[in-house]
């Protein structure tokens, strides 16, 4: 494999260095003089943070590769600075057995753009009953450690606890879609609130996601087990995350950048790509998760990057499919709603985007500090480059892109995954120079 020089990047906490990478690994950091044979990417200016993880994307393949399939999920991660996805299991077939998850995993190796990671279902089918083959998942070429019924919540509490008490055996996690489908109704669409209520929509309120969250921390304490809350989207369920995290109770939780970015108001036209599970909720709500995302007590932001076919999303509002793009956007929108207005630094971004998200997840080679002996998993951020969104543009095969026009301040530059520069946005020099000089100091972060 051939050599890559990543030439006066802005390190976490320290100077701007270069790193040297060699055979997918980061052999030296500091002053590096190379010869010709090595290819220059030039990163002066720029943000290095270890690889972006994202616990929770829907790259839909097998069986809607319309919407997406994991190559052209897999480009979009690149785009959006991941080396690393956690691919949900509502396909079509569900991965529920070892087999389905290793056909997964071997998709996403032969992508090779990022690590595709397979989530394996908590419940056969994800139809809250029986339990998936967990062990076997677990124990395979795959070895899932992350299961989740998404899409779907696991509201039978019998199940629930008998799926923490497995999970525990092998240190995996259920990661939840909180909803009580007893207080979400069938023809809930959004958010139950003054806004639905002019609309003459349909909602569905936040207690339905808070009581399931306050009743798996209590499984989890009871199980001793872990759990993992998906997509946060009230305050409510941060003040239960807060307290359980206080009584040591092992729950962790993501939140997506269009939860800590819309509100509900933006329903008002009636238009479809604002159609999300969990739905936009009040300021209220999205004031509360950016304070907790910035105080710890939600851990990662995880994209849900859900891709849908026009002939889904395209109907009128109760009736179109939940989900929006995220993949290519995530670190914009993090940049704009919490580096600029100074509610996290860069190293709070590397903790929240990428090692938080792979201890969570369980991966071991991810989320590293870039330091000699690393794996090479990387991601250039320019945190002044504006970036406009043209959803036509996008690397999925679907357009339900929500930020489509809109600017962002920070945006990645390029992707390095195990060595291989898989995303470059054009602004780095690539070229081969001989004898490189050292770099001169930098801001630190
Ligand atoms: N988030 C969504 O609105 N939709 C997801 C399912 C989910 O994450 O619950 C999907 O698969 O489309
Ligand atoms: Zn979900
Ligand atoms: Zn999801």
């Amino acid at each position: 494999m051939s050599r890559l020089l990543i030439r006066g990047a802005r390190l976490l906490g320290a100077e701007a260095a270069d790193l040297l990478v060699d055979d997918g690994v980061i052999r030296e950091v500091g002053s590096i003089r190379v010869g010709s044979d090595v290819e220059v990417l030039d990163a002066d200016g720029l943000v290095a943070l270890p690889g972006l993880v994202d616990l929770h994307v829907h790259l839909r393949e097998p069986g809607r590769e319309d919407a997406e399939t994991i190559a052209t999920g897999s480009a979009a991660a690149a785009a959006g600075g991941y080396t690393a996805v956690f691919a949900m299991a509502n396909t079509s077939p569900v991965t529920d057995t070892a087999e389905a998850a290793e056909r997964v995993l071997d998709l996403g190796r032969a992508c090779g753009l990022t690590e595709v990671v397979p989530v394996g279902a908590v419940t056969k089918g994800l139809e809250g009953g029986e339990l998936a083959e967990l062990g076997l998942m677990a124990r395979s070429r795959a070895a899932v450690r992350v299961f989740s019924d998404d899409g779907h919540c696991v509201h039978d509490a019998r199940v629930m606890r008998r799926a923490l008490e497995y999970v525990k055996t092998f240190g995996g996690v259920i990661s939840q879609h909180a909803q009580d489908p007893r207080l979400a109704g069938p023809d809930a669409c959004c958010h139950e609130g003054e806004v639905s209520g002019r609309l003459g929509l349909t909602g569905w309120p936040g207690i339905a996601e808070e009581s399931i969250v306050a009743r798996d921390v209590m499984l989890a304490r009871h199980t001793g087990s872990r759990v993992h809350v998906a997509h946060v989207s009230t305050a409510g369920t941060v003040e239960v995350i807060r307290w359980a995290k206080a009584q040591g109770i092992d729950v962790t939780a993501e939140v997506t950048p269009h939860h800590l970015a819309l509100t509900t108001d933006l329903l008002a036209g009636y238009d479809p790509v604002y159609k999300v599970n969990p739905p936009l909720r009040p300021t209220e709500d999205v004031e509360a998760l950016r304070a907790a995302l910035a105080d710890g007590t939600i851990d990662a932001v995880a994209t849900d990057h859900a891709p849908h076919a026009r002939q889904d999303k395209e109907h009128a509002f109760p009736d179109a499919a939940f989900g929006m793009l995220g993949l290519e956007t995530a670190l914009s929108v993090v940049s704009e709603v919490l580096v600029q207005p100074g509610l996290l630094d860069w190293a709070g971004v590397a903790r929240v985007m990428s090692s938080a998200p792979a201890r969570i997840g369980g991966l071991a080679a991810q989320g590293r500090p870039l330091s000699e002996g690393s794996p090479a998993h990387v991601t250039l951020v320019d945190p002044d480059r504006e970036l406009t969104v043209d959803a036509a543009e996008s690397r999925s095969r679907s357009r339900n892109n929500p930020w489509h026009g809109r600017t962002f301040r920070g945006a990645v530059v390029a992707t390095v995954y195990g060595g291989r520069v898989t995303f470059d946005r054009g602004a780095t020099s690539r070229t081969h120079r001989p004898l490189t000089t050292a770099s001169t100091p930098g801001a630190d972060l």
